[in-house]
């Protein structure tokens, strides 16, 4: 059962409790480039409070770099070593878990973001931003040559996916059974300014589809992700906590590692999520409104 936080002595009491506070972003610290109320303020009472802070995204459409000049953007003191997000953690997985050979390459679904990270992980690369993979022209597998040194494709969000780099992600897969498939995270749906739009989960289902088999997600909630946090960050689980607006990839996230979880309201999930009869079995220590609700310690009395 989850503990609805509520009191200032209940913030405060988590303030007290954890040492490390890892972050999801999308739908907890903003939605789209629209900052959510009170982020600024509570974050800095984390850093005045020497608190360790982290941050870990699914959203591969950025590089960690990229990331830092968001928060910079946003107001958000931030680092980039503190930022890990699922392009990152895909580049690791193929450089260092699959050891990807030199010679090889990967064909790319996905933004600039993902590029980066794999470029600065030594990873040769197609497709992605391409002018020639990005066109509405219809595709012709007459005209296509599979380049035989591509040994995996990663698929994350694109809000440029079309059925030219289906197709040629579709060839790779499907003419290769070696081909590795990685999916950089598998979110079905984003939460912009505006309201839901279609996730990375949904930028792969149509590959998953064809090719008729499932990818290695590298995203939240695996452990891979987690694994590229320890190799950079130390810190004590029993006194982490882990806070998302999603519960299949951040609270799943936490719990898979060991942290504590805190879920917030501001992004995908909704209260019916969690209470009553269709509550999902996903069941986080803490909920609370909005990150914002812990500038109410500041009411808390003097002992
Ligand atoms: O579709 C996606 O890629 C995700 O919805 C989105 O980017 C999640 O980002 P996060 O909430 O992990 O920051
Ligand atoms: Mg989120």
């Amino acid at each position: 059962m989850s503990i609805h936080l509520s009191t200032p002595e209940d913030y405060k009491a988590l303030l007290d409790k954890f040492e490390t506070w890892i972050f999801d972003c999308d739908g907890v610290l903003w939605r789209g480039d629209e900052l959510i109320d009170g982020v600024v303020e509570v974050l800095h009472i984390l850093r005045c409070l020497k608190k360790q802070v982290v941050f870990v995204t699914n959203n591969a459409t950025k590089s960690r770099k990229s990331y830092k000049t968001k928060f910079d953007q946003l107001g958000i003191e931030a680092h980039v070593d503190e930022i890990f997000g699922s392009a990152y953690a895909s580049a690791v997985y193929l450089s260092s878990v699959i050891k990807l050979p030199k010679t090889k390459k990967v064909y790319v679904i996905g933004m600039g973001g993902l590029e980066e990270e794999l470029r600065d992980e030594g990873i040769s690369y197609l497709g992605g931003t391409n002018p020639a993979d990005n066109t509405l022209e219809p595709f012709s597998l007459a005209n296509f040559t599979l380049d035989p040194d591509v040994a995996a494709v990663v698929c994350g969000l694109d809000t440029q996916i079309n059925y030219t780099k289906l197709s040629k992600a579709f060839q790779y897969l499907s003419r290769n059974p070696g081909c590795h498939f990685i999916a950089t995270n598998e979110d079905s749906t984003y939460p912009s300014a505006d309201g839901l739009l279609p996730g990375a989960g949904s930028i792969s289902a149509p590959l998953r589809c064809a090719a008729g088999r499932d990818p290695i997600c590298t995203g939240k909630p695996s452990n891979t992700m987690l694994d590229c946090v320890k190799a950079k960050i130390n810190f004590d689980a029993e006194r982490t906590i882990m806070i998302g607006d999603r519960l299949n990839t951040d609270i799943l996230f936490g719990q898979n590692g060991g942290l504590s979880t805190l879920l917030v309201l501001t992004g995908i999930t909704e209260e019916a999520d969690i209470t009553g009869p269709y509550a999902s079995p996903i069941v986080p220590d803490f909920v609370t409104q909005a990150l914002g609700d812990f500038r109410a310690v500041d009411k808390v009395k003097a002992p």
